[in-house]
């Protein structure tokens, strides 16, 4: 009989071995990106380097490579931080998000840059876009959309006022937990969190807590920050939030719905170009008229452009001015977008391409 420590020592041996070949070609890929970087110019900063346009192509190259047994997002996640390491050598990329430390926004920073970029935690989805445009930040992340409770309006409304551009976007899994120093369900009396994720965790907190205060905070790492102080608070937050906190999960997977995911925008300054596989976001105002928003979507249906999402929001330009929130696939290079939006040009008071990006990765 083989002795299963022997066994395993050989199992451990063909790791190692495997790991010397991975960490080899990892350097050697690194040394091809600086190559890369060189082409591009020397000394520029990392936003001149950064392609999302060549990342969301490699990601879906390594996606349609997958057999497993990684899952495919666990696959996009190694080789998204491989490229975040590649690109961090001539200089980490700086992104805002809506803080502080452990929040959702910052896995989804996390998920869409990796860790090698700096992550700037500021205090409102506003300060997001303003470090933005200022050029303290190269990109933002923001929320722009729950899949239980649809669009997130002040992130909508930045848009009407700010020159920001979406150049990504990002799909998160939310998992809730119940946070708290307390040891039982029991010891808890009051319960801080977001008011979104309150909406999301409904059911769970009537069903297992139908006593307790809830009491809604600016932020979901906020709540867990303030359910440090007293034993019998708890607060909804993300595992990440727990750890940041010092908090333990009382409860799991909270939410109401299985399937909930919010969904970030990438915000920046420029345009990227296509990426095979986009989607172009538009921002669209009309005077309220009989049939206009029927004259603005018909060039999509004539040109056969797929209109994936509207949201109307009030303009701000003027009393009964509207202005709609347009997604349709492809890129705003594609033939048949450009007709669209020239076929619309009479008809609309204004039209604004806020971005063509590449397609959320799993
Ligand atoms: O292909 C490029 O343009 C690179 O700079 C290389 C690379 C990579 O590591 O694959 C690094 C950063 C860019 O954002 C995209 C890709």
């Amino acid at each position: 009989m083989t002795d299963p420590k022997e066994s395993l020592g050989k199992v451990r041996d063909r790791i190692d071995s495997i790991d010397r070949q991975i960490q080899e070609l990892i350097s050697e890929r690194a040394n091809w990106a600086q190559e890369v970087a060189r082409v591009k110019g020397e000394g520029l900063s990392a936003i001149d380097y950064y392609r999302p346009e060549r990342e969301a192509h490699v990601l879906r190259m390594v996606v349609d490579r997958n057999n497993g047994p990684l899952s495919d997002t666990e696959m996009v996640r190694l080789f998204r931080e491989i490229m975040s390491s590649c690109l961090a050598q001539e200089d980490p990329l700086k992104v805002g998000f809506l803080g502080p430390e452990g929040t959702f926004s910052e896995q989804a920073v996390r998920k869409h840059f990796g860790h090698a970029a700096y992550g700037l935690p500021l205090g409102s989805i506003e300060e997001v876009f303003q470090e933005v445009a200022a050029g303290h930040a190269d990109f933002g992340v923001v929320p722009v959309e729950n899949s239980g409770q649809g669009m997130i309006q002040v992130t909508l409304d930045m848009f009407l006022t700010s020159e920001a551009r979406i150049c990504g976007e990002i799909e998160l899994r939310v998992h809730q937990c119940l946070l708290s120093k307390a040891a039982s369900l029991g010891e808890i009396r009051r319960v801080f969190a977001h008011a979104q994720s309150l909406q999301q965790c409904k059911t769970w907190l009537r069903i297992n807590l139908p006593d307790v205060e809830c009491v809604a905070v600016g932020s979901n790492a906020e709540a867990a920050r303030l359910a440090r102080h007293a034993v019998d608070t708890a607060a909804i937050a993300g595992k990440t939030a727990g750890k940041v906190y010092g908090l333990k999960p009382l409860a799991e997977g909270i939410e109401d719905r299985a399937d909930n995911t919010t969904r970030f925008l990438v915000i920046g300054r420029s345009l990227f170009p296509p990426s095979g596989n986009d989607r172009t976001s538009l921002l669209i105002t009309v005077n309220d008229k009989p049939g206009a928003l029927y004259d603005v979507l018909n060039p999509f249906a004539k040109h056969g452009v797929s209109m994936n999402r509207i949201e109307s929001r009030p303009a701000h330009t003027g009393k009964w001015q509207y202005a709609f929130f347009i997604d349709v696939s492809g890129h705003i290079d594609d033939a048949p977008l450009q007709e669209a939006l020239k076929d619309m040009g009479p008809v609309a008071t204004q039209v604004r391409v806020l971005g063509s990006y590449p397609v959320a990765l799993p």
